[in-house]
């Protein structure tokens, strides 16, 4: 097997040389499967910074401009990149040895560790993790199915090679996955930037995706990025970022993902990407807290505002604290999204101030202190929509540690990694369950004191006991 792996990579190397492209002596295509990594790229010498490590020409990207394929194809999916590249690649995959591509194919993957790929039995692993929501297995079979098949059957030129309906799909979901893992979106030779040199955002989105053999050969690994790809007039270039050593591995960047997206993308996680985690709140939960806490006559009115205010999400992400700062509210500020702020701003207005905002056609500042940002109501809300969120979790955080240090999953890497995401998961649910809980004790919170008094006036409680949102509900002013 082993011969077949490195074969595969000599004859690519060799493939790729004889095409026009050109890779520095000072680094090999090596295998990395004694450390679940596939191919990666290393340092055979040490390597200056800003130096070329390899170059690849425009015409060999496997881009569907590059193909032999009539444009009337990709019009027919609306040149939907995603979908001009999936049919693309069909196309040359089944073209087989007379694809210009085929050694190309002979190092990209045919099987996926991405949750897309996993049985129930797997998945379950992820118990309550948001990732098993956005995985939309569904959707893409309806989209293969309905804008895919019948292009593959009618139109390619290669219909004849796909056995059946499920076979198309099936490739076409291997192919999708490539792509998600390593395509590039390619940027063209000229690209028009705007005074301050910025790409519009619809330029952006527009660009068409390609697979670039042997840049798709870097791995990533967080903070360790030391390459990166530059786009020229008639060559894509990698070149270091940073000096490396000979013997180090040679790293794009994947960017500054959470681990729940990297396994997503990726089919992999390293606990270098631990400071990315992220867990989602939604925004139904935060409703329904809000609700069980306080009365709020106008919810739905407010809602809607926001609504038309672009200001409502269906989920909003926490992220770790800033373990610098001291004071529990500056350290839950930067866990919060803009929009979650000003959300939990616009919910904790009196119906005054609620209507005069209204008036104003505004939405609630943020350039407040933190202690006022967060205020006890606030801060006794989301306590109360993270308990809800930890609670569809079926482990606690100390019983999925006692499962790693057990190394339970030690035989399956799916659903070791399952556990690493929801670990990382349930560790944000319980920093954001204790520094809320810290707000909610600060007592020199002035604004809370004073909603207190009120409260008391009202002959209502606060909270009860450690943590519970109260079964009796409070008035907002
Ligand atoms: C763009 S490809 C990189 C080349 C890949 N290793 C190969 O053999 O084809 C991306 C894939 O590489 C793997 N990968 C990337 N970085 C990794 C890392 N730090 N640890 C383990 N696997 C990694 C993942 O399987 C990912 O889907």
């Amino acid at each position: 097997m082993a011969d077949e792996f490195d074969a595969n990579s000599k004859r690519f190397l060799v493939w790729l040389s004889e095409n026009g492209s050109w890779v520095s002596a000072s680094i090999d295509l090596v295998d990395l499967r004694q450390r679940s990594a596939g191919r990666g790229v290393v340092a055979t010498k040490d390597i200056a910074e800003d130096e070329a490590l390899f170059s690849i020409p425009r015409e060999l990207v496997l881009l569907p401009t590059n193909s032999n394929l009539s444009p009337i194809i990709f019009e027919a999916v609306e040149n939907d990149p995603w979908l001009s590249l999936i049919i693309t690649m069909l196309h040359e995959y089944a073209l087989g040895p007379d694809s210009r591509w085929s050694h190309y194919f002979g190092v990209l993957p045919s099987s996926f560790d991405t949750p897309m790929f996993w049985t129930d039995g797997e998945l379950a692993e992820l118990q309550a993790s948001p990732l098993t929501k956005k995985l939309g297995k569904a959707q893409a079979d309806e989209t293969f199915r309905v804008k895919l098949v019948p292009i593959v059957k009618e139109q390619l030129p290669t219909s004849s090679f796909f056995k059946d309906d499920a076979e198309i799909l099936a490739l076409s979901h291997r192919m999708a996955s490539t792509i998600m893992a390593y395509a590039f979106d390619i940027e063209p030779p000229v690209q028009e930037v705007d005074d301050e040199g910025f790409v519009s955002d619809e330029d952006e989105e527009a660009l068409p995706k390609g697979m670039v053999p042997m840049a798709d050969m870097l791995n990533a690994d967080a903070h360790r990025n030391n390459a990166r790809l530059f786009y020229e007039d008639d060559k894509l270039v990698m070149k270091s970022i940073q000096p490396i050593k000979a013997g180090d591995e040679i790293f794009n960047d994947y960017g500054e993902l959470p681990r729940s997206d990297l396994l997503r993308r990726y089919g992999y996680v390293t606990s270098n990407y631990k400071q990315y985690d992220v867990i989602e709140i939604p925004s139904h939960t935060i409703f329904t807290s809000w609700c069980e806490l306080f009365e709020v006559a106008d919810l739905e009115e407010r809602v809607a505002y926001l609504e038309e205010h672009d200001a409502i999400d269906d989920a909003f992400d926490l992220s770790h604290p800033d373990p610098a700062l001291t004071q529990p509210s500056e350290r839950f500020l930067p866990m919060m999204s803009t929009e979650l702020r000003m959300l939990i701003s616009a919910l904790a207005l009196s119906t005054e101030e609620f209507a005069s905002l209204k008036v104003q056609n505004k939405l609630p500042k943020q350039n407040a202190p933190p202690s006022k940002i967060i205020s006890k109501t606030m801060a006794e809300m989301l306590k109360s929509s993270v308990n809800a969120v930890s609670a569809k979790y079926s482990t606690s955080l100390s019983e999925d540690r006692k499962l790693q240090e057990e190394g339970v999953f030690k035989d399956s890497i799916r659903k070791s990694m399952a556990l690493e995401v929801r670990v990382g998961e349930k560790e944000i649910l319980e920093v954001a369950a204790a520094t809320l809980q810290e707000i909610i004790d600060d007592n020199t919170n002035q604004e809370d004191n004073g909603m207190k008094d009120q409260g008391q006036k009202q002959g209502e409680e606060t909270t009860e006991g450690e943590g519970k949102p109260s079964n009796k509900r409070r008035k907002l002013k």
